[in-house]
């Protein structure tokens, strides 16, 4: 017992789900709700125990704070996961024991869709809670949350081919891109349109199915590589969008690229894997701010839905990754340290100003009514 009260020590709440009716095994992880209600997706994945759950939804509800802080919206970060392999698990019966648990939460978390789960998923969940974003439009919801997110990596790559060659261009250069889900296989069609070479990867033969019919129709030089050799891939740019905690001592010393910026969430296995990076003179975008787009769009469910808003919104990721390399330059930091502490000082000035109106009830986060 002692060990999980340690082990949540930075966290305000953690829900443990459990319904036998449905198999459904999920974890909720409200990390903090200083800027707000807590908001962040959803995550399906086959955890091979429940301590590796945990684990991640604490890492991911943590990620979710920040990533609030750095996209300026008034919420604050939280995340499930469920337990369970996505291609054979999901029912309609379990998103709706899922909604159950969400609806207990009386608006202290809200949720949509993550790695693993669709927004036809939530559509279930909906039945039971109002506290779903990310649904179809046709639901009420602001849609696929995966569109905005692979806009904003776009962004990310802008900023940071102009931070390592001075030119924001995608084409004439080369990205290894790891996973081609909702989110890489987007990031995978723009830049071949842009002309770009790439490396790509994924345990699903048929997403690289996918991806190499399109590259023959678009005339794009695509490589497949295995799941190891996207590490050592020669492209300028690492472009992870599949799991977390793929920069590690074994894989940052493979590593060829100048820089990595992709949507994959907890990116660094370790804080200390920042500086790992710095030292070998590869240039990080910190995750949280390349992959905010679905999070900016989701936000904006607060509003009457407006995708050029949306689009303004997530454009400001390409400005605020320039300002976190020149701020972390100029201090001889990592890009890490620079955008954390950058959150850090926007969270404890919002703190105040959300504590002096504490009074008040708080129509602004009446997301659905
Ligand atoms: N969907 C969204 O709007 C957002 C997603 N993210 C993050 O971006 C990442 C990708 O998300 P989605 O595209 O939504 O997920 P997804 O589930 O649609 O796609 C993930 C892809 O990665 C592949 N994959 C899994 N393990 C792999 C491995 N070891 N090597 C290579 N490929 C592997 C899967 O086969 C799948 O094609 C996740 O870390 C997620 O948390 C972050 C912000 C928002
Ligand atoms: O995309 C969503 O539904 C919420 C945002 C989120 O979970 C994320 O950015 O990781």
């Amino acid at each position: 017992m002692e060990d999980v009260f340690q082990k949540i020590k930075e966290h305000e709440q953690v829900i443990f789900c459990n319904d036998e009716g449905t198999g459904l095994r999920a974890i909720i992880a409200i990390h903090s709700t200083r800027l707000g209600p807590a908001l962040g997706g959803c995550r399906m994945f086959p955890y091979k125990s429940e301590a590796e759950a945990l684990e991640d939804c604490l890492r991911l509800s943590k990620g979710m704070t920040y990533k609030c802080a750095a996209a300026d919206v008034d919420f604050g970060g939280g995340k499930a996961v469920i337990i369970g392999d996505p291609n054979s698990d999901k029912s309609p019966e379990l998103f709706r024991a899922f909604g159950q648990y969400v609806e207990s939460l009386h608006g202290r978390f809200y949720t949509g869709t993550d790695m693993g789960t669709s927004p036809e998923d939530f559509i279930h969940a909906l039945k039971e809670t109002n506290c779903i974003v990310g649904v179809d439009e046709v639901y009420g919801g602001s849609g696929d949350s995966s569109v905005p997110t692979a806009q904003g990596v776009i962004y990310g790559l802008q900023a940071t081919n102009k931070a390592l060659t001075g030119s924001d261009d995608l084409a004439g250069r080369s990205y290894a891109i790891q996973g081609l889900g909702k989110v890489g296989m987007k990031v995978a069609e723009r830049l071949m349109d842009e002309g770009a070479d790439l490396y790509v990867t994924d345990i699903n033969d048929h997403a690289l199915g996918q991806l190499l019919l399109k590259a023959k129709s678009h005339g794009s030089a695509v490589k497949v590589l295995d799941s190891q050799e996207i590490y050592s891939a020669p492209a300028d740019i690492f472009v992870p969008c599949a799991m977390g905690g793929i920069l590690n001592d074994e894989t940052i010393s493979l590593l060829k690229v100048q820089g990595v910026a992709g949507s994959a969430n907890n990116q660094l296995l370790e804080n200390r894997h920042g500086q790992t990076l710095k030292d070998r003179g590869i240039l990080y975008a910190p995750d949280y701010i390349v992959n905010s787009g679905g999070l900016i769009q989701v936000a904006d469910e607060l509003y009457t839905p407006n995708k050029e808003r949306v689009l303004q919104k997530t454009k400001a990721i390409y400005t605020s990754l320039l300002n976190v390399y020149e701020y972390s330059q100029y201090h001889g930091i990592t890009t890490v340290e620079a955008a954390n502490q950058f959150c850090e000082n926007r969270i404890d000035a919002r703190t105040r100003r959300n504590s002096f109106f504490s009074h008040m009830k708080r129509p602004k986060w009446d997301i659905r009514g």
